[in-house]
């Protein structure tokens, strides 16, 4: 359900940036291909933008920069570049849609990176915006680090560029050093100082890249930018995937119609295989686990209605839950299922006694479910045939259940 009065979380737009900040994720390589590849996918996603990397930053960039250009896609075609008119020149000639234009304004970065102070930025920021749009693309103007820079710097110029007519301004958290309350406090405020459209850039250092995300949203920002997997500089930045779960959790509807979910789990493998990683265990929507239920009291009610234990659909992304059902957190009902799953129907109370077998046996070791299977299958045929309680369960569980499963399922 849409948040009624929140910002934009009902109408944002995805600036997804893997061919821009995922290359500069240590592992990556993309040859050509694998740009086309990835560019093709996120745009069947659905996502708004593709960032590329500066046709400045070497030849293939550029040559690869003209070529996804030309492939005609849905979403518009972003590159990144230095504050810098060698840099604009050369943008403008690769046939993208727009450019986003970065410089720090920390002064971390006016001291130790570009060396210039905030009057030289707010001219050559003026300078090479005229220049962008006197070419009829697209501009963003960023401040890189703008947690870390000074609002009397910042306002001023967000303030100079918004007159003269940017399509967006970027605040960027460039070190994940913000939190969700100092992103919402500086959106909400810059979203009287600007009439443009906010883009929002966030690090995850601190582990904050989603939230930060969703809380500039809250505040006005319009714009995320995004990464397959997260990947970027460090620890990269607000993953795709890790966006949508937050955002379908606000606005089903809006996150659904828009974004080709179902293709999520494939963007991400083609992603993870050209940087050569795993997606990890707990990623979001797509990690083994994250539609897991594994304790009693979970899988006894998620069994009844999924939504007791879930805030996200697996379905919506075309993923499936799963039921754990062998270790000693397992509960009678998840058993019972399992059983009724496998057609071998039993009374409530077998199904008790079989759990018990099972949690004695599990408590021990670690169990495959192919052995629970096994003595579920091995437990119905005993008590069909009337064999004596103690056969089934056995008198001591930690001793005679182990050896009778264990016989159950050696052979
Ligand atoms: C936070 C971010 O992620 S910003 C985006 C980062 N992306 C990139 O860096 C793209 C890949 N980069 C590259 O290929 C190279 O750095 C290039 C081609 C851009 C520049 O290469 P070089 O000329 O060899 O310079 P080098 O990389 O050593 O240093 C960066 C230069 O850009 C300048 N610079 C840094 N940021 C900016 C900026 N936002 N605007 C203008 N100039 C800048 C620095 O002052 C330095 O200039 P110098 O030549 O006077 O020392
Ligand atoms: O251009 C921007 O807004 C963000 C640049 C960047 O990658 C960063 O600041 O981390
Ligand atoms: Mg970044």
């Amino acid at each position: 359900m849409a948040h009624p009065g929140l910002g934009n979380v009902s109408r944002f737009k995805i600036i997804d940036s893997t061919l821009r900040e995922g290359e500069q994720f240590e592992n990556a390589f993309f040859d050509t291909d694998q740009k086309i590849k990835i560019a093709k996918a996120l745009d069947d996603f659905g996502v708004d933008y593709i960032e590329l990397t500066s046709p400045a930053a070497s030849s293939k960039s550029r040559a690869d920069c003209e070529a996804i250009c030309k492939l005609g896609l849905n979403a518009k075609i972003l590159t990144h570049i230095r504050c810098h008119m060698d840099d604009a020149r050369i943008a403008v000639e690769t046939g993208v849609d727009g450019v986003n234009v970065v410089i720090g304004t920390s002064s971390h970065l006016m001291s130790h990176s570009h060396g210039k102070d905030i009057s030289y930025i707010t001219k050559i920021a003026l300078e090479v915006i005229e220049f962008v749009k006197s070419k009829h693309l697209e501009i963003r103007f960023s401040s890189e680090d703008s947690f870390r820079s000074d609002i009397n710097d910042l306002f001023p110029l967000y303030q100079a560029v918004d007159r003269i007519g940017v399509n967006r301004i970027g605040v960027a958290d460039t070190v994940g050093c913000a939190n969700p309350r100092q992103v919402y406090e500086l959106v909400r405020v810059l979203r009287h100082v600007v009439s443009c459209d906010i883009e929002t850039h966030f690090h995850n250092d601190s582990g904050c890249a989603i939230a930060n995300a969703f809380c500039a949203l809250e505040a006005g920002a319009t714009h995320i930018d995004t990464t397959v997997l997260g990947i970027g500089e460090r620890n990269g930045i607000t993953p795709l995937g890790g966006l949508m779960a937050r955002m379908i959790v606000s606005d089903r509807g809006y996150v659904s119609n828009k974004y080709n979910l179902k293709t999520l789990k494939d963007i991400e493998e083609l992603v993870a295989n050209a940087v050569q990683i795993k997606i990890p265990f707990n990623n979001y929507i797509t990690g083994f686990c994250a539609f897991s239920h594994k304790a009693g009291i979970h899988t006894k009610a998620v069994l009844n209605n999924p939504s007791t234990y879930e805030s996200i659909n697996p379905a919506d992304f075309g993923m499936k839950r799963h039921i754990a059902y062998a270790s000693r957190l397992t509960g009678w009902n998840a058993i019972k299922s399992r059983a009724e799953t496998l057609k071998l129907f039993m009374t409530d109370e077998r199904y008790k006694e079989c759990t018990a077998s099972i949690k004695a046996f599990a408590d021990v070791r670690r169990v495959s479910v192919e052995e629970i299977d096994s003595f579920i299958h091995a437990f119905y045929d005993a008590q069909k045939l009337g064999a004596p309680q103690d056969t089934l369960v056995g008198k001591s569980l930690d001793t005679v259940v182990v050896t009778s499963l264990d016989t159950v399922v050696k052979g």
